[in-house]
């Protein structure tokens, strides 16, 4: 599914009516009809009383609509408007005709002290939210944010049209207010704002409604739209493990990480890989932690990187970084040399990623793959950036990292996203503060460091290994409550969840 900015969805709805026959006042018919099938169908009960909160722009005009259709079908709905009608323009006002004709005067306006809105916000089950939509523009007016304030005070559940109103469809941010959704159903394309900034926080559970825009139009128009990653591709992305496979089909990992500082970020990141799937996990530490690590994990291979590095020869893939430190410069700036002039994929992680920012031209220039994996203190440091900058343009900044190394990036966040050297993206919708702990940055490497080393291709690896690993954190936390959640727990979970999505 492609995630569209404000700008993008309007140049596809001129798409749409210039060359596939449609004109604005169908689509928003059809964009009325979507929304009120789906709250019959997924959310209203027959003893529902509805209230629908309309705007002066087009988001309104598609309220018209659905309070028109939800009570043709015999539903108890309240449309109150936010201006008077003469302040309507365009199809909104050709709309707001036609259900005046079906329900003459059946509608009500919002009044200056509120009190009748409010009155009837409190009486309601369900506020359906089409004061605003992508049209929003700057500062909130007043007017508009006692009205936000009025339908965020109700305990009625709230429904979003297109996006929650107060929220910038495009950048996520929330200049003022905007309506906490329990749920937003948007329309054609979900909104980048719903990924970044403040959006997840107010959009609630979201569903996309297809109202005949032609996306698929978006290469010929010479955009470069990300997609979201589901439950589909998640599958179509795990690795084949014949029943039959020994340990040599299934990979071997070289990792290399750890420090007498950080003995987790070893045993976390090279445990995750081996819980995972891969067939032989070696991982290349401080000597002073070996017994520590193998009387923890004895399955793990461990080699030392105090001594001259040794180079497993049946390693087909390397992750370097997690729990390093940044002690070590000599040391670990060599090794960084060696394993970027060797021919397999590699990820670089953590304080991995402190050392590539001296290494540029190199990495490069290498012909197997690397992936790194910043998160926004990180990009900030590769970028040389502040983090406000690098937060406030998340696929910009991605894209930017990609080209620069000539490398796959997965850019860690509420919201992460991955991107190839060639700039295409994929978002993960999915992931909460379960994750927010140390230890957990170190089990994402590991899954998939193992999900390469068992055969898959980077994209696809970076793709699952994002959904698996949020997925698998959201079920620990239901289970365990997410202040507890630890990455032991994580680990353990990670299996499971593979096998859920396996074909
Ligand atoms: N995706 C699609 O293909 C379709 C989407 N539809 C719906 O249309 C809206 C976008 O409609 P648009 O008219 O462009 O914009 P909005 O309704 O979201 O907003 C316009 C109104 O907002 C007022 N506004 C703007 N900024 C502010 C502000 N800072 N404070 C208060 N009010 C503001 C603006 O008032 P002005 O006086 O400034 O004009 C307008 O009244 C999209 O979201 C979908 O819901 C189509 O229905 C179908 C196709
Ligand atoms: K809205």
């Amino acid at each position: 599914m492609y995630i569209c900015t404000a700008q993008q969805m309007r140049e596809l709805d001129a798409y749409t009516i210039e060359y596939g026959g449609l004109n604005e006042l169908l689509l928003m018919e059809i964009a009325g009809n979507a929304v009120s099938h789906a709250l019959i169908h997924n959310d209203l009960t027959r003893d529902a009383i509805i209230t629908i909160v309309c705007g002066a722009g087009n988001n309104g005009g598609d309220g018209f609509v659905i309070a028109r259709r939800l009570k043709e079908m015999g539903y108890n709905c309240s449309l109150f408007l936010a201006y008077e009608p003469q302040h309507l323009k365009g199809v909104a006002a050709q709309h707001f005709t036609i259900y005046n004709k079906n329900f003459p005067n059946d509608w009500q306006l919002c009044d200056q002290q509120l009190t009748r809105l409010k009155q009837q916000l409190g009486e309601s089950t369900y506020i359906i939210d089409c004061l605003l939509g992508t049209g929003l523009e700057g500062e909130l007016r007043l007017y508009e944010e006692t009205l936000i304030q009025c339908i965020n005070d109700a305990t009625a559940y709230k429904i979003a049209v297109d996006l929650p109103s107060g929220l910038h469809a495009t950048n996520g941010r929330i200049p003022t207010i905007a309506v906490h959704a329990k749920k937003t159903y948007t329309l054609a394309a979900p909104k980048t704002g719903f990924f970044l900034q403040q959006g997840p926080a107010v959009i609630g559970e979201w569903h996309c409604l297809n109202i005949s825009v032609k996306i698929a139009a978006h290469a010929k128009l010479g955009m470069d739209l990300p997609q979201v990653i589901d439950d589909k591709l998640v599958s179509s992305g795990i690795p084949y493990r014949p029943a039959d496979g020994h340990k040599g089909v299934f990979g071997y990992s070289w990792i290399i990480a750890g420090s007498s500082k950080y003995i987790g970020a070893a045993v976390f990141c090279s445990n995750a890989a081996f819980q995972t799937g891969c067939g032989i996990v070696e991982l290349t530490t401080t000597s002073a932690i070996h017994i520590a690590i193998a009387s923890q994990s004895p399955d793990i291979l461990l080699t030392s990187y105090d001594e001259a590095l040794e180079i497993p020869n049946k390693a087909n893939v390397i992750a370097f970084g997690p729990g390093l430190g940044r002690e070590k410069p000599t040391l670990h700036q060599a090794i960084l040399q060696k394993i970027t002039a060797l021919n397999h994929p590699l990820i670089i992680d953590a304080d991995g990623l402190y050392y590539a920012t001296n290494m540029q031209e190199q990495l490069k220039k290498r012909s197997a793959p690397t992936i790194l994996t910043p998160h926004p203190g990180e990009m900030a440091m590769l970028l040389k950036r502040s983090i406000d900058e690098v937060e406030n343009n998340r696929f910009g900044v991605a894209k930017e990292l990609a080209k620069r190394y000539d490398a796959f990036v997965l850019y860690k966040g509420h919201r992460t996203i991955i991107t190839a050297p060639n700039g295409q993206q994929w978002l993960c919708p999915i992931g909460d503060d379960a994750l927010g702990r140390g230890g957990t940055g170190d089990v994402l490497t590991g899954l998939l460091t193992s999900l390469l080393a068992q055969g898959s291709q980077p994209m696809a690896a970076m793709q699952v290994a994002v959904y698996i690993h949020a997925a698998a954190a959201s079920e620990v936390g239901k289970r365990t409550g997410n202040y507890k959640m630890t990455a032991w727990q994580l680990i353990d979970a990670l299996a499971i969840k593979l096998g859920q999505y396996i074909r």
